[in-house]
């Protein structure tokens, strides 16, 4: 049999550009994804090569939205084994399941999703797994972790959803999701297992259903590194936005950010998570815990979030009002009439919320409002950046959870910002795995916060951004892991005592330099052999 030969005329960097144009050549997002997907299977080092040369075009098919797309169908766009299945059927030799991973010593971070309520697409089963991988992507991308240290895992427990069970092609196994007491016996097992067999791995838990989300998080955070990227994770990237919105209004206002009252329409895993990011904030900033409090307003389903209200579940009950006795309020204007807020935050899955009348709204209480609808994908967006533009005629402060591309409105272009936990959780897990903290502390996420809100340069301050350009996000996963790391060390968390000898200078350079950069140019240059 004789050997395949590259082309006489084979060269890499045309290989490159060819790769470019055959994405480029497809229409349709969803192939898009699964092109990437291919070749990141065939040459993992060009893939990476590429991604990191066009973050802005190639993020948003292997992350949100796409990637929701690619959730929802994979059991029919399944092309290979990727990451690590743990099935609840696996239950009493998890242990054994997870030493089948190739690369045990060199893992440093795994994320983890049990599928139940992928980004807000709700529960998808055993198809969350891309959910991990792309999250694991930005990892790599964006903070320079070593592919071969990545751990993508899904738990699948079962799903709830009929038409996966219904589904003959559906990879999953077929069985409703277990009881509480099932599913905690096995969570119990699953991470003493990855103790045991992953010595030195960070888990960032990721889209699970809100009780579960906050329950594992309380559970496990004093027992093993771990922390929740929809928690604790967007509770950090949006403190950091609206710290830069908060600058930009108040040339307008005058009000300091430990002056505005935001206003959470949704109060899931999300909404509170930020709420208390806030909290804490303000009570760093000089507000007591009660006045902290009463600067934030939580809306679900039922309207208005008041202490009043029958069988309020544990996770609301914080930011429940009590100084609101009238009956229950529901309209989101009226809503916002009553609490005056200077920030709607949407983490509530429910498109077009933000509506003409809700917007307008925002104006009249605010020169400049600050409206953030962070729902993902983006087809789940509490308002499109178009509309929030035209409605607000300009004035708006505006970051959404999935990419919009700017606008024009009069004679000015207007530029969105990304409010993604994606800037903000390569750089916790970075300078997590450095120092070899022992916890991701509370003030580790807040120092995450305060890193990328201070990122922004002269040129996306003079362009009145709230987030730094995706351009730049090694550097700014760079900076994040710093501080993330100096916190840990403040805190004594650390288990890396040379770290603590570098002045703030050569710690710097020690992160960068550890950023994995892709060997792919070096390793081919000419392909004529
Ligand atoms: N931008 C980012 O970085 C991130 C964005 N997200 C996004 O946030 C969204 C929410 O996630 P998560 O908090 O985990 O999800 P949950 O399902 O736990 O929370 C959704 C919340 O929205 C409320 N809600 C639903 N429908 C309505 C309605 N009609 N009116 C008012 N409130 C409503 C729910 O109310 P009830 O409690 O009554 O059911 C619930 O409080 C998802 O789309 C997710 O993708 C999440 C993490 C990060
Ligand atoms: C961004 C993210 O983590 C989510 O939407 O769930
Ligand atoms: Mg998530």
């Amino acid at each position: 049999m004789s050997a395949t030969r590259f082309p006489p005329h084979f060269t890499n960097s045309d290989h490159r550009q060819r790769c470019l144009v055959q994405l480029r050549s497809k229409n349709v997002p969803l192939e898009k994804y699964i092109y990437l997907n291919g070749l990141k299977g065939r040459d993992s080092n060009l893939f990476y090569d590429i991604l990191l040369e066009n973050m802005q075009e190639m993020v948003p098919i292997l992350y949100t939205p796409t990637v929701g797309d690619a959730c929802v169908n994979y059991s029919h766009i399944w092309r290979r084994p990727e990451g690590l299945y743990v099935s609840i059927e696996d239950k009493g030799r998890i242990r054994e399941v997870l030493s089948t991973w190739p690369n045990l010593h060199d893992s440093r971070i795994a994320v983890v999703t049990d599928g139940s309520r992928i980004l807000g697409l709700g529960d998808l089963g055993a198809n969350g797994l891309p959910i991990s991988i792309g999250k694991l992507d930005l990892y790599i991308a964006a903070a320079g972790i070593k592919p071969s240290s990545t751990v993508p895992i899904c738990l699948d427990l079962g799903t709830n959803t009929q038409r996966y069970l219904d589904d003959p092609l559906y990879i999953g196994v077929r069985r409703p999701r277990p009881e509480a007491a099932e599913m905690d016996a096995f969570m119990e097992e699953f991470m003493e297992a990855m103790r045991e067999v992953f010595p030195n791995l960070l888990v960032q838990f990721e889209d699970f259903s809100t009780d579960n989300a906050f329950k594992y998080l309380d559970v496990f955070r004093h027992k093993y590194p771990v922390f929740n990227d929809d928690i604790q994770g967007t509770g950090s990237v949006i403190l950091s936005g609206l710290v830069n919105a908060a600058r930009l209004s108040s040339a307008a206002s005058n009000l300091p950010l430990a002056d505005h009252k935001i206003l959470f329409f949704g109060a899931g895993s999300a909404g509170i998570g930020v709420a208390k990011q806030l909290l804490s904030f303000f009570t760093t900033n000089g507000l007591t815990p009660e006045e902290a409090r009463s600067r934030i307003y939580t809306v679900d389903s039922k309207g208005l979030i008041t202490a009043d209200r029958k069988g309020l579940q544990e996770h609301k009950k914080f930011f429940a009002r009590t100084d609101y006795n009238g009956p229950p309020m529901t309209n989101l204007v009226d809503i916002i009439n009553y609490v005056q807020p200077t920030a709607l935050l949407g983490l509530s899955t429910l498109r077009n919320a933000f509506s003409e009348d809700v917007v307008k709204a925002m104006c009249n209480h605010n020169k400049r409002p600050i409206i953030f609808p962070l729902s993902n994908p983006v087809h789940l967006s509490e308002v499109d950046y178009p509309d929030a533009i035209q409605w607000s005629n300009g004035e708006v402060i505006f970051a959404s959870g999935s990419p919009y591309k700017p606008v024009a409105h009069g004679n000015a272009v207007f530029e969105p910002g990304q409010g993604n936990n994606m800037y903000i959780f390569p750089g916790i897990g970075l300078g997590s795995i450095l120092s070899k903290t022992r916890h991701v502390s509370d003030g580790m996420v807040e120092a995450a916060a305060f890193a990328l809100a201070y990122s922004l340069n002269d040129e996306e301050k003079a362009a009145h951004l709230v987030y730094p350009r995706l351009s730049r996000i090694r550097e700014i996963s760079a900076g994040i892991a710093f501080a993330v790391i100096r916190q840990s060390q403040k805190e004594k968390l650390d288990n890396n005592a040379y770290l603590r000898t570098l002045p703030d200078a050569d710690l710097l350079g020690l992160i960068q330099d550890k950023m994995w950069q892709p060997p792919v140019l070096q390793m081919r240059t000419v392909g004529r052999l």
